[in-house]
């Protein structure tokens, strides 16, 4: 752009934009903090607190064992009520249960077997953590081959870095749509379709796409998916996570946690376990009502929202983030580390500089903006467009300035990085 962005320019993007009323959805506790951490733990939903206060008191307190008849399929309701208005699946194909870990454990395995001469799976060598680990064991049990991709911090993996890589011998990919780090964002449905043609499954992990970019898993064909509810989608935290395994798949695939919520006819309690025909073989056990019964508020919102719009705003603000850092941090010695091209990025912006584990602890306590250090030396910063302003990254970022050219973080101590 031409010129930096003014606050007058910002006042004025907010004023104009349709989303802008759903921020009073959310719960501000402190008007001044600048929460750009909703990539990480969405805010608190205002209508969840009555809500579960409701479900504690009557479902639990008054009604007892007998709310059990509706409590038994709402990770197949939400499920449903994820495909349609964030996933842009079918009926049937979702359902929220377990933790993502979990669910990439169950769905890795179950692809794993559907493919058993093969001996290859491929990660990006800078997945999540926990996408990582879960694929080393499983790879060591089974005696399979675990290679990762070397992908670019910055701009993450391309197509065509993934169509390089498969050959006959490989049974799975697991990628993120959306980076944890750069943010950035892979195309779902070419990464399929070349993968399909190899004959491997790919597993996505949707934990930063899930309400932040449109993943239309039915159009763009993808099999496998998994993700986190408590980011974009504001389930709270350590909200139960969502599966989906495409309708034609189902019945071909078999999890490995064999629990009694995955067997068909649960309630005759027969002596063999028999997976269910549809999505619910992927369940397990008991779920958290609590947990389940806060993520009902949380997705309410998405249908009004749309995720086309979001997704618009969503490339706004990181677009209003990036021309601010080129104006007023690269002086200060930041670099962006994510794509430049908005298309190319999810909802949230890495900013690269040698002290960022101090600035961005110094950003939190002494400047009132939430974002988060990611290693090596990664600021990251996500505004959630459902309740982020224009005016809050114009704000966040001239308080980030300022914070850098006083030298503020240099007071603080050097050390290691532990949870924001
Ligand atoms: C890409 C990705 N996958 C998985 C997780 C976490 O999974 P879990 O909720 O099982 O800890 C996160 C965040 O914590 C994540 O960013
Ligand atoms: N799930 C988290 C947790 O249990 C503790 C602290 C942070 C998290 C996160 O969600 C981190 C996040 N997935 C990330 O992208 O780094």
């Amino acid at each position: 752009m031409n010129g930096e962005p003014s606050r007058r320019m910002a006042e004025e993007r907010d004023a104009a934009d349709p989303l802008a009323g759903l921020r009073d959805r959310f719960v501000i506790a402190e008007p001044d903090l600048i929460y750009l951490d909703g990539n990480s733990l969405g805010r608190l939903p205002a209508a969840t607190p009555d809500h579960l206060a409701r479900v504690v008191r009557q479902e639990w307190g008054t009604d007892l064992v007998r709310s059990w008849s509706t409590w038994i399929d709402w990770g197949r309701r939400l499920g449903d009520t994820l495909a349609a208005h964030v996933l842009g699946a079918r009926p049937g194909e979702v359902v929220v249960s377990d933790s993502t870990s979990v669910n990439l454990y169950k769905l890795a395995a179950a692809a794993l077997d559907a493919r058993p001469g093969r001996r290859t799976i491929l990660v990006d060598a800078e997945e999540f953590p926990t996408d990582r680990y879960l694929l080393q064991g499983l790879a060591e049990q089974r005696g399979l081959t675990l290679r990762t991709l070397p992908s670019d911090l910055d701009e993450g993996l391309t197509v065509t870095d993934v169509r390089d890589a498969l050959d006959g011998d490989v049974a799975l990919v697991v990628l993120s749509a959306v980076s944890y780090r750069s943010g950035s964002l892979l195309d779902l449905g070419a990464v399929t379709a070349a993968a399909r043609e190899a004959g491997a499954y790919v597993l996505w992990d949707l934990s930063h796409a899930a309400g932040s970019v449109p993943v239309e898993l039915a159009a763009n064909g993808v099999d496998l998916a998994v993700g986190c509810t408590y980011k974009y989608l504001n389930g709270g935290p350590g909200a139960p996570a969502f599966l989906y395994v495409r309708r034609e798949l189902q019945g071909g695939l078999r999890q490995p946690i064999q629990g009694w919520f995955g067997q068909r006819d649960q309630f005759r309690m027969g002596p063999r376990y028999e997976p269910a025909p549809d999505v619910d073989r992927f369940l397990v056990g008991t779920p958290p009502i609590l947990s389940l019964a806060a993520l009902e508020p949380a997705l309410a919102v998405f249908a009004e929202a749309g995720i086309d719009r979001l997704r618009a705003k969503g490339m706004a603000l990181g677009e209003l983030m990036v021309d601010l850092a080129d104006a007023w941090l690269t002086p200060l010695g930041f670099t962006l580390a994510s794509p430049r091209d908005p298309r190319r990025r999810g909802s949230h912006v890495s900013l690269a500089h040698p002290d960022a584990l101090r600035i961005s602890r110094a950003l939190i306590s002494e400047a009132g903006v939430v974002g988060d250090f990611r290693t090596p030396d990664r600021l990251r910063l996500g505004p959630a467009p459902l309740y982020t302003r224009f005016v809050d990254v114009w704000d966040a970022l001239d308080r980030l300035r300022d914070l850098v050219a006083r030298g503020v973080h240099e007071q603080l101590p050097v050390a290691s990085p532990r949870v924001t």
